[in-house]
């Protein structure tokens, strides 16, 4: 019998229970759509049923559309390809159906899944299942009514909360604003959503439908004014997608004229949105982010993930202190090493600190944060290590330091132990090169700040084992990271891509260009913040101690800015001291400080790179490419020498660590949209004006000449390929 598919069970009660069987999430598959449609034909039929409990198989109510219907319209254009739920499956055959149904949810209901549970006439559901509408992170709006029934059944501000963030609610939460009409232990809620459904059949509870009910809309200037507010969050939050606002219009036009109207409004818009290149870019980000997760050699040889029950760190800075609060907020217990009490005190406090500022945004209750805190043990030796199943250094970027602690440790931890290091540059088998565990050590690399920033960089040698891989994918699983496993190089995947980024736009400040504009072009085309005000954030220490490690390892193509260092021989220190290209107060946005101007000429006299002595001119466009072509570029190489298993991995490596757009698709995925030729083009120019820097790759060169994407790892057994030569 195949796997995908729906059943029925009819019981002496005259329920039909219909089950969505499509493992791992339950997706909407077109079998499933059709097998929806087949079974409800039955049960509609059949003169011993009465009512129906919609429910899915192994725990899960449903995970949404089967997002490949998107993919195979995406690379088809043809949209006909979608199947009608909306208005086919959803109101024809689920909501106007002359006998009632129950949505019986575990797990999850998210997108179309929790759209078919509205579409029902009541929704029982297991206190913890996670309900949302998650569609506009994917770049489309709710396509089966859930514009229109969202905000009928929880009311608009909530609705459009939900939907604008692609925020998520646990069901005990639903039932309290309307999701969710009961709540029923997993044991029980079979038992309770038939009886529900036999109680709405036989009038004892009342029959809604969702989509014509009215009464949590609000009159219609509260609805306006909620509208308004909403679409302008949406351009806050999301200025360069089109989403959002589309999402707004459908709602808009359920309001204006009735939930029906609504229903197609969506449905054009559904359609309008598919092939946009931001949602092309979100859904190969979707697919990427889970393709990480299968590493040859590692996941495909049956090995197990071990137990890691106690984790120790050393050294409790910013990252230290960010990777325990990761840790038990996941209730992993930590050993946190320093060398003195007074540096062990300013870490605990940074956790707590931590701890307290999750609690304050509201991802983490004060219950939780004090069940989490007694998880920390700070040591000042290393007696603790011996029970410990891994550790990871987080020490300053020091090599004898760190090869000396690992040296420590290899006596100090039982054999098993895995050893990681956070290090964000230095080479693995420098690290541990006063070790004989070399296939125990393996790079652990957070972003920071480590317990918010959801990549977590794994960095193998060509001597760490599978083993330890993979139990270190697993813990990073456990606590709620995205783990990319990386080859080991200076920088490895992310700050060697990203090198370029900050070399580039302070040669364009040496060049001429203003600083604050060049944050202001960044920050338009999708990142978070520009590179200098990033550099403030981040702290001139960083900047300043990883400088010297790319100019050794990539000698001949990195710049020289003497920048930074003149920033802080002026007694600016970045965000850290409140004083750095921008001016940061308590409370407030930062400002560009113009005070910064003369250090930024000192810096030009020095550098003397402006032709003629004169800045140069360039547009807004000139200015962006001459930044990330440079990435680019080095994200050839990355790919060339197999630093990632698949090009995919960098762009998901590019969207969570650097923040770079999700709906630009990743690095690689963007350049692609660009075209290898263009960029070996303009690289070239500025080579023969610039200098090396800007030198395109052989890689580079190579797809460019060919026409190839840049994705493409492997040329020549490519099927494009083979079919030109
Ligand atoms: C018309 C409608 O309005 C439109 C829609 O419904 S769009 C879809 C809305 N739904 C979503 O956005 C949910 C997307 N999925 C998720 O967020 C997560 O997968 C999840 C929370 C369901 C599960 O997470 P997790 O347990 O970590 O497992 P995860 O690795 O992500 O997924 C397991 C597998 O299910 C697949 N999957 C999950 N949701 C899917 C979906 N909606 N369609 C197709 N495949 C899906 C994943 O691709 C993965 O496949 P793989 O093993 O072959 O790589």
């Amino acid at each position: 019998m195949a796997a995908v598919r729906v059943t029925m069970d009819v019981g002496s009660d005259a329920v039909a229970v219909i089950t969505i069987r499509n493992p791992p999430v339950n997706a909407l598959a077109l079998p499933i759509v059709a097998g929806l449609k087949e079974k409800y034909a039955e049960a509609m039929s059949r003169s011993d049923v009465k009512a129906i409990v919609l429910t899915g198989e192994g725990g899960k109510f449903c995970g949404g559309l089967d997002i490949n219907i998107f993919a195979a319209v995406q690379k088809t254009g043809d949209l006909s390809m979608l199947p009608d739920t909306s208005v086919e499956l959803v109101v024809n055959v689920i909501e106007d159906a002359p006998k009632p149904s129950v949505a019986a949810i575990q797990g999850l209901a998210l997108g179309g899944g929790l759209e078919l549970a509205m579409g029902c006439h009541a929704r029982v559901s297991t206190p913890e299942a996670q309900l949302a509408l998650p569609e506009l992170a994917l770049g489309v709006v709710p396509g089966m009514g859930g514009t229109q029934r969202l905000p009928r059944l929880v009311g608009l501000p909530k609705a459009i909360e939900m939907l604008l963030l692609s925020k998520s609610s646990i069901a005990k939460e639903g039932k309290e604003y309307g999701l969710v009409d009961a709540i029923a232990s997993p044991e029980d809620l079979l038992k309770t959503s038939r009886l529900w459904a036999l109680e709405i059949a036989e009038q004892r509870k009342p029959w809604i439908i969702s989509l014509h009910r009215t009464d949590r809309l609000g009159s219609l200037s509260e609805a306006f004014e909620t509208l308004t507010a909403g679409r302008q969050q949406a351009k806050r939050i999301a200025p360069n997608v089109p989403q959002h606002q589309a999402c707004l219009d459908a709602i808009e036009e359920g309001i204006n004229f009735g939930g029906y109207a609504g229903l197609l409004k969506e449905a054009k818009v559904s359609k309008e949105l598919i092939c946009s290149s931001t949602t092309k870019g979100l859904i190969h980000v979707f697919f990427a982010q889970r393709a990480t997760s299968k590493v040859p050699n590692v996941t495909d040889v049956g090995i197990r993930p071990r137990k890691i029950k106690r984790v120790a760190i050393i050294g409790v800075g910013l990252m230290g202190s960010g990777i325990a609060t990761a840790l038990i907020l996941n209730n992993t217990p930590v050993f946190l090493k320093e060398i003195d009490s007074n540096l062990l005190q300013k870490g605990l406090k940074m956790i707590e600190a931590n701890l307290q500022s999750l609690v304050k945004k509201g991802s983490f209750t004060i219950e939780k944060m004090n069940k989490a805190l007694p998880l920390l043990t700070g040591v000042l030796d290393y007696s603790e290590f011996k029970n410990v199943d891994m550790v990871i250094e987080a020490v300053v970027e020091k090599v004898s330091l760190k090869q000396s602690i690992f040296a420590e440790i290899e006596k100090a931890c039982p054999p098993h132990c895995i050893f990681a290091t956070n290090t964000s540059t230095i080479d693995l088998h420098i690290v541990g090169e006063k070790t004989h565990s070399q296939d125990r050590i393996i790079g652990a690399h957070f972003f920071s700040p480590a317990h918010v920033m959801p990549l977590l960089e794994i960095v193998r040698t060509d001597k760490t084992s599978p083993q330890v891989i993979l139990d270190l994918m697993t813990v990073g699983k456990t606590i709620k990271k995205v783990p990319v496993v990386v080859g080991n190089c200076t920088g490895f995947a992310v700050n060697r891509t990203f090198f370029p980024y900050t070399q580039a736009a302070q040669f364009l400040v040496n060049l001429g260009v203003d600083l604050f504009r060049i944050d202001r072009v960044v920050s338009s085309f999708g990142m978070p913040m520009g590179p200098f005000q990033l550099q403030d954030v981040s702290g001139y220490e960083v900047a300043l101690a990883v400088k010297d490690f790319f100019a050794t390892s990539f000698r001949g193509r990195t710049l020289e800015s003497e920048l930074v260092g003149l920033m802080v021989k002026h007694g600016r220190n970045g965000k850290n001291n409140g004083k750095g290209y921008y001016i940061y107060e308590r409370g407030q946005n930062p400002k560009p400080d113009s005070s910064v101007q003369p250090i930024i000429e000192e810096c030009r006299r020095r550098a003397n790179v402006m032709p003629g002595g004169k800045p140069v001119t360039l547009s807004d466009q000139e200015v962006l490419e001459m930044i990330f072509f440079p990435v680019v570029n080095e994200a050839c190489r990355v790919l060339a020498e197999g630093v990632v298993i698949q090009a995919s991995d960098l762009d998901v490596a590019s969207v969570l660590g650097m923040s770079f757009p999700n709906y630009r698709g990743g690095i690689v995925y963007w350049a692609d949209s660009v075209g290898s030729s263009s960029i070996y083009e303009k690289l070239n120019k500025w080579t023969e004006l610039y200098g090396n820097f800007f030198k395109p790759s052989p890689y580079l060169e190579e797809r460019a000449m060919k026409g190839l994407p840049l994705s493409m790892l492997h040329v020549a057994e490519s099927p494009q390929m083979k079919a030109r030569m």
